[in-house]
């Protein structure tokens, strides 16, 4: 059973967006409407018309202007049904257009939320398909005020000819009544498997093609079609059951309605015999007959309606996912502080991010780390709103980010992500995206910055060279989206995992830039390798949804559990950590041994010998580096002597003119 709108929020949901689209093309709506009723009434005038012709001629009467109006009637409709034709085109092509506008302002509005919900393939079948059909409604609504006014009109016409012509008609009505009701439900109920079965099939081909390199090296195309298209027998069905429901109603329709046109005639007959109606009386009664059980017309029309409500009802379940709201607070000049207070945040049923608490000082640079699955990138959305915590607030300059206007919070967070979807016309157009007026000059500048702008310059047309037709690897790609990010500016930048594809010399470089580009922007990093969040001022080590601990990566670096999360061998030794990192709830990274954390309580190494060189070892890190070292170091991104002091025994490896010694960030 079709729930009601009121239990049903994308019913009611669908219900709003029907009728803004049909207040939109309000105006074409009523003209179509009026020329419906018009054709309908010229439809209804020449059977009348006719009949009068009839009797004057059969009355050898002058009849030539009734014959001239029924052939000015039939012109009539053959120009009204012409209008209908072009007024229903344009009217199906505006709702849908608008309809196209909302939704799609809507998903992008609503942010990952709507594409996580609905898949990107089922989100494009909604707002394509679904969208056209639904954009039918307002014209079929407007015709099928016409198509109603056929057979209420004949049956009135029906009733001025001879009261008792209608009553016969009447008796047999409910029929047909009861037979569009089904009509309209059944194929109500059809349309939205058939829908729906189209929807699974567009998500599963847009997760094929969005992973056919990995279809193609596994070999499974075979297997993957079959997974794309198994929702067709489903779809067969929904499809066979629709063309059951109408097929059945036209066909009880074909077997009720000539009935009922037969015992109008045959009454008008007797009447006739009674000399209550005239031969032309009859012609006419016989033809509004055929009018009033204008059913196939009404099934058609009612069938339309079920599947464009039905696609409605999948536009209003989009609608559902609420968009998101922005505040009117400005945000006031800063440093760019940001402060995380107890976020908390659910993802499929469990809580990823467990009242996080984190405190980044304007200007600095925080890296987020922990094991794959540990919430960086999902607290690097929060952190820029993205997305909206379920619990906690997250502030930026002191103002809660869900206060900011879009526009401020837009122009004061940049971000850079691993995989980053180059938008725009052009590839300079994909590096200014969201700037008002990007200039050539900022965004090659951007491009410098980020190491883009010698391939750039090798596309055939350079920064103006279409996306489509600028063919990068996955390194290109990123260094594009880095330089975007740059271009953007922004008193907080958000990196998440947006380095991860590029060779480490040319990290290097770029965080070389990044970091050195002095104080006025924070930063947010992401961070898989060592030697990246060794460029931080501050890490936070994300474990179990919380953080677990915050401090410098050579401070953390001591504690196997931390090392763990860089996987063996992953870059740094630390033998003279200060202790400064911070652990949060009392979390021990290294709780099973109690030296440590007896050494840790004291501020001191708790492996400062060569036992301590042993562990490196086991590790990974090599506690003394020789040239052939370095040399690995330096392929792993990591400078072997970043200073005189560092480079006689196993310090802390550090990016030069990163990690701000002295400035903490703390949780
Ligand atoms: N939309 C979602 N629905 C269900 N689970 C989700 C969703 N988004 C994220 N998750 C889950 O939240 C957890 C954290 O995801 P997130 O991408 O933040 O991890 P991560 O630390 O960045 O991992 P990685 O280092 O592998 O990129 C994962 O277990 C992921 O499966």
């Amino acid at each position: 059973m079709t729930p009601r709108a009121d239990d049903d929020p994308a019913a009611g949901h669908a219900r709003a967006l029907l009728r803004d689209a049909t207040r939109y093309s309000g105006a074409r709506c009523l003209v179509l409407c009026l020329v419906s009723i018009a054709a309908t009434g010229a439809g209804l005038l020449l059977p009348a018309a006719l009949g009068r012709a009839l009797d004057l001629v059969l009355a050898h009467a002058p009849a030539t202007r009734w014959v001239l109006c029924c052939a000015g009637l039939v012109l009539l409709l053959g120009l009204l049904d012409a209008v209908q034709t072009v007024l229903t085109g344009t009217v199906d092509a505006r709702t849908t257009a608008w309809l196209r506008r909302r939704l799609t302002g809507h998903v992008l509005g609503a942010g990952p939320r709507a594409a996580d919900r609905f898949g990107s393939g089922d989100l494009v079948a909604r707002l394509v398909g679904n969208a056209a059909e639904a954009g039918t409604t307002p014209a079929a609504r407007a015709a099928l005020v016409a198509a109603l006014a056929g057979p209420v009109g004949g049956v009135v016409a029906l009733g001025l000819i001879d009261w008792w012509l209608a009553a016969v008609f009447l008796a047999g009505a409910p029929v047909l009544a009861l037979l569009l009701r089904a009509v309209s439900r059944d194929t109500s109920e059809s349309a939205s498997r058939y829908q729906r079965a189209q929807g699974r099939i567009a998500a599963a081909l847009a997760e094929a093609v969005e992973g056919v390199r990995t279809v193609r090296a596994a070999g499974t195309e075979g297997r993957e079609t079959a997974r794309v298209l198994r929702p067709l027998p489903d779809l067969s069905s929904a499809g066979h059951r629709m063309w059951r429901v109408q097929g059945r109603a036209a066909a009880r329709a074909v077997a009720v309605a000539p009935l009922l046109q037969l015992a109008v005639v045959a009454v008008a007959g007797v009447l006739l015999t009674r000399d209550r109606l005239s031969v032309g009386e009859v012609l006419a009664a016989s033809r509004y007959a055929v009018l009033a059980t204008g059913v196939g017309v009404l099934v058609g029309r009612l069938a339309g309606l079920a599947r464009a409500r039905a696609a409605a009802r999948r536009l209003g379940e989009v609608e559902t996912e609420p968009a998101t709201a922005y505040g009117t607070r400005g945000l006031p000049d800063g440093p760019g502080r940001l402060e995380l207070r107890g976020v908390t945040a659910r993802r499929g049923g469990r809580t990823v991010l467990d009242g996080v608490d984190l405190d980044v000082p304007g200007g600095t640079t925080l890296a987020v780390v922990g094991r794959s699955g540990a919430g960086k990138s999902l607290l690097a959305a929060l952190a820029g709103r993205l997305a909206d915590p379920d619990a906690g607030e997250v502030l930026l300059d002191g103002v809660p980010l869900r206060e900011l206007p879009h526009e401020d919070l837009r122009g004061a967070v940049g971000y850079a992500f691993a995989r980053p979807a180059l938008l725009g016309g052009t590839v300079g157009q994909a590096i200014g995206l969201g700037l008002p007026s990007p200039s050539p000059g900022l965004v090659r500048e951007a491009a410098r910055t980020a190491l883009a702008d010698d391939f750039v310059r090798r596309l055939p047309d350079g920064y103006d060279t279409p996306v489509a037709d600028a063919p990068r690897s996955g390194g290109e790609s990123q260094r594009l989206g880095l330089a975007r990010a740059f271009a953007h500016g922004g008193r907080l930048l958000i990196l998440d995992d947006a380095l991860s594809s590029l060779d480490t010399v040319t990290e290097r470089r770029i965080t070389d830039a990044l970091f050195g580009d002095g104080p006025g922007t924070t930063r947010l990093l992401v961070a898989h390798r060592g030697a990246t969040a060794a460029c931080a001022d501050a890490v936070a080590w994300l474990d179990g949804g919380r953080v677990r601990a915050v401090g410098r990566h050579e401070e953390l670096w001591r504690f196997p559990e931390y090392r763990a999360v860089f996987g063996d061998g992953a870059g740094l030794d630390v033998t003279d950590a200060d202790d400064g990192a911070v652990f949060r709830d009392g979390a021990d990274p290294h709780p099973t041994d109690t030296d440590d954390r007896a050494m840790l309580r004291d501020g001191a190494d708790p492996h400062p010998t060569d036992t301590d060189d042993q562990a490196m070892l086991r590790d990974g890190a090599d506690p003394h580096p020789t040239d052939t070292d370095d040399q690995a170091m330096l392929r792993d991104g990591a400078n072997p002597h970043p200073t005189d002091t560092d480079s006689g025994g196993p310090r802390p490896v550090r990016t030069p003119g990163a990690g701000r010694a002295g400035r903490d960030v703390t949780a």
